[in-house]
């Protein structure tokens, strides 16, 4: 049995943390606060916290194999340069929908950038329905659509064996599985591999392990919950002291650590009194299992 740790090791008071990111190079850990339109890098040896503010909410960030990062922006695919703090603009969607943003996005294992929009909300989960859209971009730039309908586009991850991509749309409380081709970069096949239970509230952003599990963030739950995708079975719950956790990562060592965001933004003056840490970075240790390395856009 090991015995699991949880520990804030950033008060942030992130308004919406999100899109944890391990980079191995200069061991940190990237996110971002969404509303905030800020992109961060938590230095784990000297704890210092460098933040790049962006000129629109910022909802992922992910690494980027010529250096640098690539983040989603308001409704665009950036390229961000961490030495100047510029970005350049690689694909814009969304363009006709001046209500949408872009939410969660993750690197495939071929380097395609994959995010999702949505509307924006009036108040956390409080927004206009099927709004948002599923994309990629290619390492060319050019950007393929897979579905509309979204209402909260979230939590996304790759099979071991690049067979299969996971999705969570949020207001559907539930994970859902695709058969993956790594080589066109196409999904079919979409089926639920886990419904939420009601305590456990809305699944937000997820990640695999070594094993082929699945780690899910559940905001309002204040959990991470282990899934087995094959048996559609939870295996454990993982609670945290904040409510609003968004989303998880390997990282540190070998990725045997993992990494949890959470917003502070939807709690009242009581819910910040019972919760100081909300919007903070927690690292959790003792889970038995690794993570796996990000991986980096390859355009
Ligand atoms: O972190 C995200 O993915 C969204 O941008 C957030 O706004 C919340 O998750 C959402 O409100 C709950 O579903
Ligand atoms: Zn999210």
């Amino acid at each position: 049995m090991s015995s699991i740790k949880i520990e804030c090791v950033l008060r942030e008071n992130c308004h919406c943390g999100e899109s944890p990111v391990w980079e191995e190079a200069s061991n940190s850990l990237l996110f971002v606060d969404i509303p905030a339109k800020k992109v961060c890098r938590w230095d784990s040896l000297s704890k210092q916290v460098q933040r790049v503010t962006v000129d629109a909410p910022v909802s992922s960030v992910a690494l980027r194999q010529l250096g640098g990062y690539v983040a989603t922006v308001g409704t665009k695919f950036c390229a961000l340069n961490w030495e100047d703090q510029s970005t350049v603009v690689l694909a814009t969607v969304d363009k006709e929908k001046k209500n949408n943003r872009f939410n969660d996005g993750k690197v495939d294992p071929a380097g395609r950038y994959f995010a999702g929009t949505m509307a924006e909300e009036t108040a956390p989960a409080v927004l206009e329905r099927r709004q948002g859209s599923l994309y990629s971009l290619f390492p060319d730039h050019h950007v393929e659509k897979y579905f509309d309908q979204v209402d909260i586009s979230n939590g996304l991850d790759w099979s071991l064996d690049h067979k299969i991509f996971y999705y969570i749309d949020s207001l559907s409380y539930s994970v859902d599985a695709f058969d993956y081709d790594l080589q066109t970069g196409k999904i079919s096949n979409r089926r639920s591999v886990y419904k939420l239970e009601k305590e456990e509230q809305i699944p937000d952003g997820m990640c695999i392990d070594v094993e082929g599990k699945l780690w899910v963030a559940c905001y309002n739950g204040g959990r991470v919950i282990h899934l087995d995708p094959e048996t559609g079975k939870r295996l454990q719950t993982v609670k945290l002291p904040v409510g609003k956790t968004t989303s998880c990562c390997f990282g540190g060592k070998d990725y045997s650590e993992m990494y949890v965001t959470c917003a502070r933004d939807g709690l009242d003056s009581k819910g910040l009194l019972q919760q100081p840490e909300a919007g903070g970075i927690f690292k959790i240790t003792g889970l038995g299992v690794k993570g796996i390395p990000p991986y980096a856009y390859t355009g």
